[in-house]
């Protein structure tokens, strides 16, 4: 998750353990979560919204990044069998278990006594749980037991719209559940999209994802099915008020070059279209939830 591909030149100390948050994923994460903090606010936030703001999206990112880095602590045997992953400080023995340990507290500690102090506790616990539902209910228990792993566990990767809706409002609006819900659905075909042309990787790890145990073609019906359920999703936002027409045409539009891509793979695999998909659904929820933002801000200075 770190990097798509491994890092050219050798890493210092600090980038070994900035490497372990896995820091392009958690950008996204925390795109999605300031969205969520965006869109509990009408209008521009006040100076003592700021705070919370502030507070809210250093300490969901600590948090965010600690799981991680706890994932790579739990996973350092079985990353250094994948080539994608082999090169991970954990799985290389760069750092040690008690210094990678370590080093996910602090990261966690911290995060929490932001989100206690300069968002509030409801928040703090929230992440909390996204926490244990990640690097311990997804890493340790389904990850290595059932193909439905990243459905389930994609529960914690879906929460960042609910953690900021929370971090400036000290609670969890239905809009920000249906933002979860979108992440939710599209994590299937995120992930199974790049499990298609990793599979060898998964199988010589000894992991239950879905093209290792069910076969290429059964993934590929899957990610078609859930494109198509995503894109019905994406018009919630819409459908409830939520959002106005700019959001509209953007989910409209990347649904539909979403659902191509499912519907191309389905029709003949190859790997570089697997790639292509899997690129894509990075885009897919960078801009969906750009044009959520910028939808919130826009809309209401050309009414
Ligand atoms: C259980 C849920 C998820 C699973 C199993 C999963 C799996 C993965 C994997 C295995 C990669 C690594 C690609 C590589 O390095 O070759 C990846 C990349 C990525 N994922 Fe996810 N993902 C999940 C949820 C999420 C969520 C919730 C987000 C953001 C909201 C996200 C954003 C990204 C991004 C931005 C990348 C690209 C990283 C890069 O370019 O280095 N993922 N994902
Ligand atoms: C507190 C908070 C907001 C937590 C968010 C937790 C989090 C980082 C969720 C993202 C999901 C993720 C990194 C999946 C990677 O799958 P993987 O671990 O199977 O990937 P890998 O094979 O690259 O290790």
């Amino acid at each position: 998750m770190a990097a798509t591909t491994a890092p050219a030149a050798s890493l210092s100390r600090w980038q070994q353990f900035y490497q372990l948050t896995k820091p392009r994923v958690v950008q996204l994460i925390v795109f999605c979560a300031v969205i969520g903090m965006a869109l509990a606010i009408p209008g521009w936030p006040s100076p003592a919204q700021w705070g919370a703001i502030a507070a809210g999206t250093l300490g969901i990112w600590l948090v965010a990044g600690a799981a991680a880095a706890f994932n790579c602590l739990i996973e350092q045997h079985i990353d250094a069998k994948m080539k994608r992953t082999a090169w991970r400080p954990t799985a290389k023995g760069e750092l040690s278990r008690p210094q990678t340990l370590l080093f996910s507290a602090v990261l966690c500690g911290l995060g929490m006594a932001l989100l206690a102090y300069g968002a509030n506790v409801v928040t703090m616990w929230l992440t909390f749980a996204t926490f244990v539902g990640y690097a311990i209910i997804y890493t340790v228990i389904l990850k290595p037991m059932t193909p439905q792993n990243i459905v389930i566990g994609g529960a914690s990767g879906a929460m960042p719209p609910v953690l900021g809706w929370a971090a400036v409002t000290g609670d969890v609006g239905p809009e920000s559940l249906v933002l979860c819900l979108i992440i939710f659905l599209w994590t299937p075909p995120h992930f199974w999209a790049l499990a298609l042309y990793r599979a060898e990787d998964y199988a010589r790890a000894g992991l239950p994802m879905l093209p290792v145990t069910h076969g290429n073609e059964f993934t590929r019906l899957q990610i078609v099915l859930y494109t198509w359920i995503l894109f019905a999703a994406t018009l919630l936002p819409f459908l409830i008020g939520m959002s106005g027409w700019l959001y509209l045409a953007s989910a409209l539009i990347l649904g539909f070059l979403f659902c191509l891509h499912g519907w191309q793979l389905w029709r003949e695999y190859s790997e570089a279209l697997a790639r292509k998909t899997f690129r894509f659904s990075i885009l897919h929820l960078s801009l969906l939830f750009a044009a959520l933002l910028l939808d919130h801000y826009l809309l209401p200075l050309m009414a």
